[in-house]
């Protein structure tokens, strides 16, 4: 690797976050290429990248050409930003998430949400693909996030470690209503109404670094402690902006 790059990936590994000016050159280029104005944002995990081809009128960018923007290196996971209309409505859709396993820090991570807050984005969906804990869950069902575990945050990983700037949110942000009730409840009506109601649950996600998967003994543990799905890293996207 050149010394350029290499004094580059140092310099990244020593940071716990981009500053303000650099999240907002992301936006402003990202505001200059379309006239789209997302007040929501889908995240799509492993298998759910289908979405974003139903979207009408597609103006799509590559990870690679956004400014500051990481790069995804997993299987099934595009690389591509999205917007356009979905059911008439303006989003913006990330076609492949990030993932701490993937090398990134945590603040790499959540660094589209983040992005997503200064475009004027109000409401994520975060979808992702998880294992099932909760003994009467089946294979293809539906859980709507609750609440969450945040395993990697009890061994001091967290994406907002670091300078706070105010304007992403507090130094201390309360968790005790992370998931919103009412969009909850509006997804299992959704749900209900389309017929697959009897796929649809609600509970709690733990996740964990990864990528490793679980074992046996870790997944008993992980049911016991209250969690019903396992993943690698979702909620933390959900905290970079409170
Ligand atoms: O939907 P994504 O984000 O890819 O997540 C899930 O799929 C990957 C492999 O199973 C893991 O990252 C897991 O957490
Ligand atoms: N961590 C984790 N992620 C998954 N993604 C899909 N299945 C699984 C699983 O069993 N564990």
């Amino acid at each position: 690797m050149a010394t350029r790059a290499k004094e580059q990936e140092k310099e990244e590994c020593r940071r716990t976050g981009y500053t303000y000016e650099e999240y907002k050159r992301t936006a402003d280029w990202l505001l200059s290429k379309t006239k789209y104005r997302p007040s929501v944002a889908v995240v799509l995990g492993s298998g759910l990248g289908g979405l974003a081809d139903l979207m009408e009128n597609p103006v799509a960018f590559k990870y690679n050409d956004i400014p500051n923007f990481p790069q995804s290196t997993v299987e099934g996971h595009d690389g591509q930003l999205i917007f356009g209309n979905l059911n008439g409505k303006p989003c913006v859709c990330m076609k492949g998430r990030f993932h701490m396993y993937e090398g990134h820090p945590l603040w790499k991570v959540t660094f589209p949400i983040r992005i997503f807050f200064l475009i004027g984005v109000r409401t994520v969906l975060v979808t992702n693909a998880a294992g099932g804990l909760n003994n009467e869950y089946k294979v293809g069902d539906l859980m709507i996030i609750k609440d969450h575990i945040n395993m990697p945050g009890f061994a001091g990983q967290n994406p907002l470690i670091g300078k706070n700037d105010e304007r992403f949110g507090p130094r201390f942000p309360a968790l005790s209503d992370a998931y919103d009730k009412d969009l909850r409840k509006l997804v299992l009506a959704i749900g209900q109404e389309l017929g697959h109601g009897n796929i649809m649950r609600e509970g709690v996600y733990v996740s964990l670094g990864g990528p490793s998967y679980e074992t046996i003994a870790e997944c008993i543990f992980l049911s016991k402690m209250g969690a019903d799905a396992v993943g690698f890293l979702v909620q933390c996207e959900i905290v970079s902006v409170m």
